[in-house]
């Protein structure tokens, strides 16, 4: 897994690579020019667009000066260089690359005093290169006014490592003139607020560009934030030996669904058995009995009544307990979770309204069996752990929760995050918008009560869970992946990751 970095720990790497490497600061902003123009070379091949690169004076003005350059020789050619000479302050390596970039007879450089001084804008693709990760404040004065103008130009803009304006870490604050970059080409890593939701606004889709920076250096900095990747799968996901049989896999059971919500318990217990459990049951009403029978019949089912379950039911032989999707929140299903919490005492996957019960009735979660694994998405996140006005205070109080309850917490999102036990915040690349349709978060479920009773540690039920969810939705394709297709990819998709 790729640990992810802050802005101020990049800079440290930053320092320790042209230190370790003795090479001069110079250098590490040509490779990182280099970098970005190959990425950009790929997306943009057309060498006759007109490309406008707006440049400030630190560093990431540095790379934009650096970059001009490059796509000069690369054999873009109508190229105009806008400086924003806003600040009386400038680094080094900018001074460098201008003299450098100056050399050249045909290129256009132009210094901007105030953002009135643009001009008309006539280029085809403009090149975002005015603030980078040396951010500090919401921008304000002549920077506020240059980038709404250029939102307001409606071009296709790509931004060097991070759209003006855009925080590092914690995500964009409402009310503050940030860039709208169409790409962002990021150094190294991406920058962990393009994986909350309010980057959406400003970023719709970023690369990243290998600037050689340490990599031992990267992994071994501090900090509990890493980006899940396809080998952390591959390393964990174990291959199905000869002579294994179904017992070899455990036996999961899902309590799930109610007589309107049948659909939640088929859906989960059909993900459960296509991930891969040796025998799967299912608890559901005896209305819903028929279907089950019909469309999965490989599938058991322990039928529970208003009452709640049979006596007879036979805890131990269950290696893990998936509970909540479709249950609904009445005093039956509360009665029906508090039996589950009483008599199994293996970690459980708890989802939506077993979420929901516990929200209401907080006591329960002193019951929830050490190491269980709770789904949440947004709203079930903070009707739990009370309301939040940002995503990274929703990362702070995981990482806190998952911690004091021993628990794995899995917050579901476009990049869902993860956060364990031991204090790990992991974020999951894999899934696609064509997925936020109901019925996923269900299959999840299914997916990771498989996992667990396969014997998997159950965080790394929750990564592989995670993964292989997002994973199988990008391979339906659709403008929709629904949770049936998504689940009917599950196996050849897991079969290619094991072997
Ligand atoms: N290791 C790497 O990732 C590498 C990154 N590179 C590039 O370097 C930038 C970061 O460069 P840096 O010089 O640190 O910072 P910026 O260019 O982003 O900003 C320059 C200065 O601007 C000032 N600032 C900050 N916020 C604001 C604001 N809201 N309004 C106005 N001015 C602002 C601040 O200076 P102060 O004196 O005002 O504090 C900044 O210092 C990174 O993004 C990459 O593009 C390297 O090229 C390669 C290695
Ligand atoms: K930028």
């Amino acid at each position: 897994m790729q640990k992810l970095l802050t802005a101020k720990q990049m800079r440290d790497a930053d320092s320790f690579t042209i230190a370790s490497k003795s090479i001069f600061s110079a250098d590490l902003m040509e490779e990182a020019s280099h970098a970005f123009v190959k990425i950009f070379t790929e997306e943009f091949p057309d060498r006759s667009l007109r490309v406008s690169v707006y440049c400030g004076t630190g560093n990431n003005g540095g790379d934009g000066l650096a970059i001009s350059r490059l796509l000069m020789q690369a054999g873009y050619h109508d190229i105009k260089v806008m400086i924003a000479r806003f600040s009386a302050n400038s680094t080094d390596d900018f001074e460098i690359n201008f003299r450098r970039l100056r050399e050249f007879q045909n290129i256009r450089i132009q210094e901007l005093r105030s953002a009135v001084e643009c001009g008309a804008e006539t280029s085809d693709l403009i090149i975002d290169a005015l603030l980078g990760s040396g951010l500090n404040k919401p921008l304000s004065g002549e920077w506020e006014k240059l980038v709404t103008w250029l939102n307001s130009l409606h071009k296709t803009i790509v931004s060097v490592d991070i759209p003006t304006g855009l925080p590092a870490e914690e995500g964009a604050g409402s009310g503050h003139a940030i860039l709208h970059a169409r790409l962002a080409i990021s150094f190294q890593r991406p920058k962990l607020s393009f994986l909350l939701p309010g980057s959406a606004p400003y970023l719709d889709r970023f690369r990243v560009a290998d600037i050689g920076l340490d990599d031992d250096f990267i992994q071994n900095c501090e900090g509990p934030y890493y980006l899940l990747e396809e080998n952390d799968i591959r390393e964990r996901l174990i291959h199905r030996a000869a002579f294994s049989h179904k017992g070899t896999f455990g036996h999961a059971m899902l309590v799930a669904g109610a007589p309107e919500t049948m659909g939640a318990a088929l859906l989960t217990s059909r993900a459960c058995l296509y991930a891969g459990a040796g025998l799967t049951s299912a608890c559901i009403p005896a209305t819903g009995l028929t279907a089950l029978n019909a469309s999965l019949p490989e599938v058991m089912a322990v039928v529970r009544s208003e009452q709640g379950l049979p006596t007879s039911v036979d805890w131990e032989k269950y290696q893990a307990i998936g509970i909540g999707p479709g249950l609904g929140t009445g005093p039956g299903s509360l009665s029906l979770l508090r039996v589950v919490l009483k008599n199994f005492h293996k970690p459980i996957v708890l989802d939506a309204d077993a979420l929901n019960l516990i929200a209401h009735n907080y006591e329960l979660i002193q019951q929830v069996p050490e190491h269980s694994v709770l789904t949440p998405h947004m709203k079930e996140f903070d009707r739990l752990f009370g309301d939040h006005q940002d995503w990274w205070s929703r990362i702070e109080t995981g990482i806190d929760r998952a911690t004091t309850l021993g628990c794995t917490i899995v917050l579901k999102n476009r990049y869902t995050i993860i956060f364990t036990p031991q204090g790990m915040c992991l974020f999951n690349p894999t899934g696609t918008p064509a997925m936020a349709t109901g019925g996923s978060g269900d299959a999840l479920t299914g997916i990771i009560t498989s996992f667990l009773a396969q014997g998997y540690e159950p965080h790394e039920a929750a990564f592989i869970g995670t993964y292989v969810h997002g994973a199988a939705g990008e391979r339906v394709r659709g403008y929709v992946a629904t949770p049936s297709q998504l689940i009917d990819e599950l196996p050849l998709l897991m079969k290619e990751l094991a072997d």
